[in-house]
Parts: structure tokens; C-alpha cells; sequence
């Protein structure tokens, strides 16, 4: 792997809040370790509240309380400056936002102002990082709304006047104009339908491909993640359990997490009734001791329910924490 653009080191982000004279922790990111290389797609899944949103919030440095950063790092490396995301000003930040490292939230209604022309967002989030007169600047805008298949009356526009697919569309292209070299996205197929989805899907592919960006694209879907990511990281209660290339954890996954997830996946011309996993997601209040996955693990033993299991690299580039992984099975 190329020098990294994004490292995560042992980030813990919790939750804290206090009632009534009671106090919670809710560990939604738990140590956590991963990096991303140039111009590669990460995948980040696992189910409804796993900790997928809290951990990209927490790389994008986007934490409001009772988000707390507890513990570890996140340094992006644009150009040969390392960044340490927690570290650095307010004013810092703001430089880096949109135009080195971006953000597509949950929801495309949470950038564009419904009561704004789209022109106006554009202006509003990427003026001044592109620093050209106010001509130049709207004649860049609309020669990259083209290039991702937009018509530039989009500008003209009011979010509420566009259609679900063609706003996370102007999202992106948002997103985008700058040319970032890192692209956060949580989610932003989830809400459209398969073929709209599906658009949405490839338009990413192309700017990715035209930009050279490395992105995270979190989602619980894992069919996308088989279309569109390079590699996989797998959440579970708030820890990364198994990490590796796409084609590798869809064809071989080691943690029994991942192969009940895989497993679950419904295949043309299979009949055979699938079976769901016993029990519920733990309460990140209160988590099991040991792994988080033990009490609805089929392989668990007595090591699982007293120890976590480190995440340790069980064959070139795939990593699980699990005491006792699946067989590895040759390519
Ligand atoms: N503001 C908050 N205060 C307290 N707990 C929170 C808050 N936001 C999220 N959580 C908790 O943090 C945990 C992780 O949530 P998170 O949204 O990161 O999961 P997720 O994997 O992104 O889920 P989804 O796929 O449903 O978006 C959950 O237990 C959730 O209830």
C-alpha cells in the first residue's frame, strides 16, 4: 500500500451524558485502528448502530457533545503536511473543509438551505476556496455539474423543487467541486430507489476515478459495498472486527460476524432458508466484557467471554479480531 492519506490510531469516541444525577457512556467508536491509501474506496458496514456514523463524524473532526474524542488520533496527509485532525485551529479546519477533505451527511437536505437557491450553497461552501471572480467561479460550477450529467438549472433552483435522487446528486457535485482528495460519505444511496441508486452509485465511481480521491462510503448494504469499495471494514458494537480487500471478505470472511453477514446475503437460484443470528446487538452502555460478539457467536469459548480479541493480520492485507476465526479458504 501507497503512504496512507488517512490514519486512525486507537480512536475511542463515546458518548457522555448526565441525568438526573446518572451518568452514561455509550462506546460507540472503541478502539479502533485503520488507514487509507490514495485513490482507494473504503467500505465501511455493519448493522443499525454499530458506531459507522460516529467513527466517519469523528474522522471528519464534525463532533458536537455529548460526542467525546477519549482516546487515539486521525492524521490526513494532504501533500507531505501530516494533519491531525483534533489538533489543529477552527481556522485550520475551515481550510481544509471542502476543499481537501469533504463530508456528504446522512440526508442531502442537511447541506442544501431549503429556503436557498442551490447557487447560493455553492457559493456559501466553495467561493471561496476555489478564489476566482464571481463569473469564473459560477462557470466552474457549471462545468462540473456537467461533467457529472447536470443540468446547470439545477443552480436556479430550490432544493425542495428537485427530485430525492437529483439533490444527493447536487450533494455530491457540492462535494466535489472543490476536487478533494478525501470524500466522506455516510449513506448517501440509502434513501433512493435501486435505479436512481444505482446513478448515484456511478457518479461517485466517475469522479472518483476522474479525481483520484480516496473515499469511506459507509453503508449497511452490503451489495453496494461489493460493487463499489476496494476494501471493507466491518463493524460491531462500536469495534472494528474484520478489515480486508472486498473480493476477500466477500469470498473468504474470517470473523463469524462477518461470514453470519455474508451468509445472510441472498443469492440467485438459493432456496435454502437463511438463518438469522440469535439474540440482540449489545447496549453500547453496557457491553459484555470480553468480545462484544461472544454471546451470539457460535464458535465463542471461554477466552471470548474474558478477553477482546486483538485485531491481527491473519493473511496479507486481512485483518480480523476474533480467537477463532473461520478456516482461511485459498483464492
Ligand atoms: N447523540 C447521541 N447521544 C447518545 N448516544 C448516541 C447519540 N448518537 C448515537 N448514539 C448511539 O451511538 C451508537 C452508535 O450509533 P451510530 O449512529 O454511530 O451507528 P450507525 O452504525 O451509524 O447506525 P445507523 O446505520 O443506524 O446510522 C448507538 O448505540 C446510538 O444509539
Amino acid at each position: 500500500m501507497s503512504e496512507p492519506v488517512l490514519t486512525v490510531s486507537g480512536l475511542r469516541a463515546w458518548y457522555r451524558t448526565s441525568a438526573y444525577g446518572v451518568s452514561r457512556e455509550v462506546r460507540a467508536v472503541d478502539d479502533i485502528s485503520l488507514s487509507i491509501a490514495a485513490g482507494e474506496i473504503y467500505g465501511l458496514a455493519g448493522e443499525s448502530s454499530s458506531g459507522k456514523t460516529t467513527l466517519i463524524k469523528t474522522i471528519a473532526n464534525a463532533i458536537q457533545p455529548p460526542l467525546e474524542v477519549l482516546a487515539g488520533s486521525v492524521v490526513f496527509r494532504f501533500g507531505d503536511r501530516p494533519v491531525d485532525i483534533h489538533r489543529i485551529s477552527r481556522e485550520a479546519l475551515g481550510k481544509i473543509r471542502w476543499k481537501h477533505l469533504s463530508y456528504i451527511m446522512q440526508g442531502s437536505m442537511n447541506v442544501l438551505n431549503p429556503v436557498r437557491r442551490v447557487r447560493h450553497t455553492f457559493f456559501d461552501f466553495a467561493f471561496r476556496h476555489i478564489g476566482r471572480p464571481k463569473p469564473e467561479f459560477l462557470q466552474v460550477v457549471r462545468d462540473h455539474l456537467q461533467r457529472l450529467h447536470l443540468a446547470p438549472d439545477v443552480l436556479d433552483a430550490f432544493p425542495h423543487q428537485l427530485s430525492g435522487g437529483m439533490r444527493q446528486r447536487v450533494t455530491i457535485a457540492l462535494a466535489t467541486v472543490c476536487r478533494p482528495e478525501f470524500i466522506i460519505a455516510d449513506e448517501p444511496t440509502t434513501a433512493l430507489d435501486v435505479v436512481v441508486q444505482k446513478g448515484v452509485l456511478a457518479m461517485i465511481h466517475e469522479i472518483q476515478r476522474e479525481l483520484g480521491s480516496s473515499i469511506i462510503f459507509v453503508t449497511h448494504d452490503m451489495a453496494v459495498h461489493a460493487n463499489l469499495t476496494d476494501r471493507l471494514g466491518i463493524m460491531y458494537a462500536g469495534r472494528l472486527v474484520e478489515e480486508g480487500r472486498t473480493a476477500d471478505i466477500f469470498r473468504a470472511p474470517r470473523h463469524p460476524y462477518t461470514a453470519h453477514l455474508i451468509a445472510s446475503l441472498p443469492r440467485l437460484g438459493d432456496t435454502a432458508p437463511k438463518k438469522g443470528l440469535d439474540g440482540a446487538p449489545p447496549n453500547l452502555a453496557d457491553p459484555p466484557p470480553g468480545c462484544r460478539f461472544h454471546p451470539r457467536c457460535p464458535r465463542a469459548s471461554d477466552i471470548c467471554r474474558r478477553e477482546a480479541p486483538p485485531m491481527a493480520e491473519l493473511s496479507p492485507g486481512h485483518r480480523a479480531a476474533c480467537f477463532h476465526p473461520e478456516p482461511e479458504r485459498p483464492a
